[in-house]
């Protein structure tokens, strides 16, 4: 159970906190600094900043949302608005410490008097209010919050916290209206895109991707694609991949890979060593699938097949020997196997497919973001595979438009970036349990005394595996041992019972896990290596 919430104003003393005599940068008593309250300039610039350090947590702290925070304060002696950041920190990924703990531990003493920049309110949730008692221990005396949470049962409850404080709490939009927080907000909305996505339209933030020559190809006519983009680009679609919780790929794709590209697509992010692997998901209705392929080696990455119900059972049960899960739709759509990666929990999905099923996804209105490389190199060929097959359109006013569209040159390509649905606003307004009563009068209030969770930030988040909060237990001998949350324990209890120095080790390696989805990567990835080592289920406590 996670232990009682901390009271407020009471955070855990941050571990590097000491008096620092020999301050990095001197700043100036509060009394001569500039107010930063009126220099809204200076707040967009360190809130785009913040949002830009959420960045580098995306893949990472899926579920969770990309948490940013800069503490800044004004040294008069230098306009280097650089030099006034005394610390910053990320939410590096579940179950690790928050980004206002790490940026307030940065800082130490001169977080006195300064300002605390937030690309997104913080999910203090289940009472656990580490973000906002960092905060006040740090000693800030103002905070700029780019995005009110987008999750009902959470929105203004840490803004709420803060202000009981006396901590002065500007937010972009109601507070701070000037035209020069339109791109920091910006910036803020598009590194939350998938939880806002997510949120407001209850399926994940998808991106459609692909390469494409100069004269409009993905591949020749004989369906050979490697490579159309160079190595730089392809490093990029790594990144992107490492970003996403799942990829997608139609079934043609995988054929025409396998057998005539001799590319036997592998679909992992590569450009990172322990990285974030996604889930690779092939969408083929007739299930005619090559019986070997890199895809159904499920030590690389865990492979879904979609197909439709009753496709070619002889070979599902061929590559469920494998380790390939086989999910079987009714009728299989885009909008569908969405509602599923929903359900099961994704943020953001990569569409890797070509143009069959690309432009089944966009007519389904299933793609919100494209990635579009442009390779200066043409192939010809008439009956060549181009990125958007049939969509129905006569006429060129029909075409959708892209907004707030990026370009970029990527080695020899140009990547063009754009969005084909605007990030919605933060209205989206998600029931909380206790609303479920009002929303849906079927449920008699009975059924409301079941709680339901499955993420870590639903209202009961607190239960979920990957909740971070540290259980002690007793281990095997007896002696108590605190796992930093409960999938450390699940995992490493695939390999407790079999006495076994490979079991130990493997256990070990659990225990240092940073977070719950590295403790999960382990475990998943040990026990597919090493199925000998799992253990009977024994009775544990
Ligand atoms: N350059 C690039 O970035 C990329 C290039 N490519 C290239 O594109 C070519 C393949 O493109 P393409 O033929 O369009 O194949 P797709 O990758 O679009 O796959 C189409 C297949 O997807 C499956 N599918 C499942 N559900 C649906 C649905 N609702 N609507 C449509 N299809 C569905 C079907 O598989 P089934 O027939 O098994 O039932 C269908 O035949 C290859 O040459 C590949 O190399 C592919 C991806 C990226
Ligand atoms: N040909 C082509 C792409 N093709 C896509 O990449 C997949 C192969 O990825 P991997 O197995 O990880 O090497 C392939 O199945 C298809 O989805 N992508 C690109 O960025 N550029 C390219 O030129």
């Amino acid at each position: 159970m996670p232990p009682s919430p901390r009271p407020l104003g009471v955070a855990p003393a941050p571990a590097s906190y000491s008096l620092n005599l020999f301050p990095r940068r001197r700043c100036l008593p509060a009394r001569h600094a500039v107010s930063m309250a009126a220099s809204h300039a200076h707040d967009a610039h360190f809130l785009r900043r913040a949002a830009d350090v959420a960045d580098r947590s995306a893949g990472l702290a899926s579920p969770h949302p990309n948490f940013g925070c800069v503490i800044a304060r004004p040294q008069l002696e230098t306009d280097d608005v650089e030099a006034w950041v005394v610390g910053e920190g990320y939410l590096y990924s579940q179950g690790t410490p928050c980004a206002e703990l790490l940026a307030a531990e940065e800082a130490g003493e001169h977080a006195r008097g300064a300002t605390a920049y937030l690309n997104l309110e913080p999910d203090d949730c289940y009472g656990n209010s580490t973000a906002v008692s960092s905060l006040v221990q740090a000693g800030v005396t103002r905070v700029v919050v780019g995005l009110r949470h987008p999750l009902k049962h959470l929105r203004g409850k840490a803004i709420q916290l803060l202000r009981h404080q006396g901590i002065q709490v500007d937010v972009v939009g109601e507070d701070l209206q000037s035209k020069l927080f339109k791109e920091a907000l910006g910036s803020c909305l598009i590194v939350n895109a998938p939880l806002l996505y997510r949120a407001a339209f209850h399926v994940p933030f998808s991106v459609l991707k692909y390469a494409m020559t100069a004269d409009g190809k993905i591949a020749a006519s004989t369906g050979h694609a490697s490579w159309v983009s160079g190595k730089a680009s392809r490093g990029r679609v790594f990144e992107l991949r490492g970003r996403s919780d799942a990829i997608i790929v139609g079934g043609n794709t995988v054929r025409l890979d396998t057998f005539t590209c001799v590319v036997d697509p592998r679909l992992t992010a590569r450009h990172v060593k322990g990285g974030h692997v996604p889930v690779r998901i092939v969408m083929s209705q007739s299930f005619n699938l090559p019986e070997e392929a890199n895809l159904w080696n499920v030590h690389d990455a865990y492979t879904i097949v979609a197909t439709q119900r009753g496709a070619r059972r002889d070979l599902q049960k061929k590559l469920a020997m494998k380790g390939v899960e086989v999910v079987e739709f009714e009728m299989l759509n885009p909008r569908d196997v969405m509602s599923y990666c929903y359900d099961r929990g994704y943020l953001s999905v990569l569409w890797e497919c070509g143009g069959t099923l690309a432009a089944s996804a966009i007519s389904a209105r299933v793609i919100h973001k494209v990635y579009a490389f442009f390779a200066p190199k043409i192939i010809g060929g008439v009956n060549a595979p181009t990125p958007v097959g049939e969509l129905g359109m006569k006429q060129m006013t029909q075409a959708i438009d892209l907004i707030d569209v990026s370009y970029e040159q990527v080695d020899r390509d140009m990547l063009m970036s754009g969005f084909l649905q605007p990030i919605p606003d933060l209205s989206p307004v998600i029931p909380s349990v206790d609303e479920i009563p009002s929303v849906d009068p079927e449920v008699s209030p009975y059924e409301t005394n079941i709680i339901s969770f499955y993420k870590t930030w639903d209202t009961f988040g607190a239960f979920a595996n990957f909740s971070p909060h540290p259980i002690s237990l007793p281990d095997e001998n007896g002696d108590c041992f605190t796992w930093p949350t409960v999938e450390h324990y699940y995992q490493a209890h695939k390999f407790v019972s079999v006495d076994n120095p490979q079991a130990r080790d493997i256990v070990q390696e659990i225990k240092q896990a940073r977070s719950p989805e590295e403790a999960a990567r382990i475990g998943r990835t040990r026990q597919r290596e090493l199925p000998e080592l799992i253990g009977s289920p024994r009775k544990l406590m």
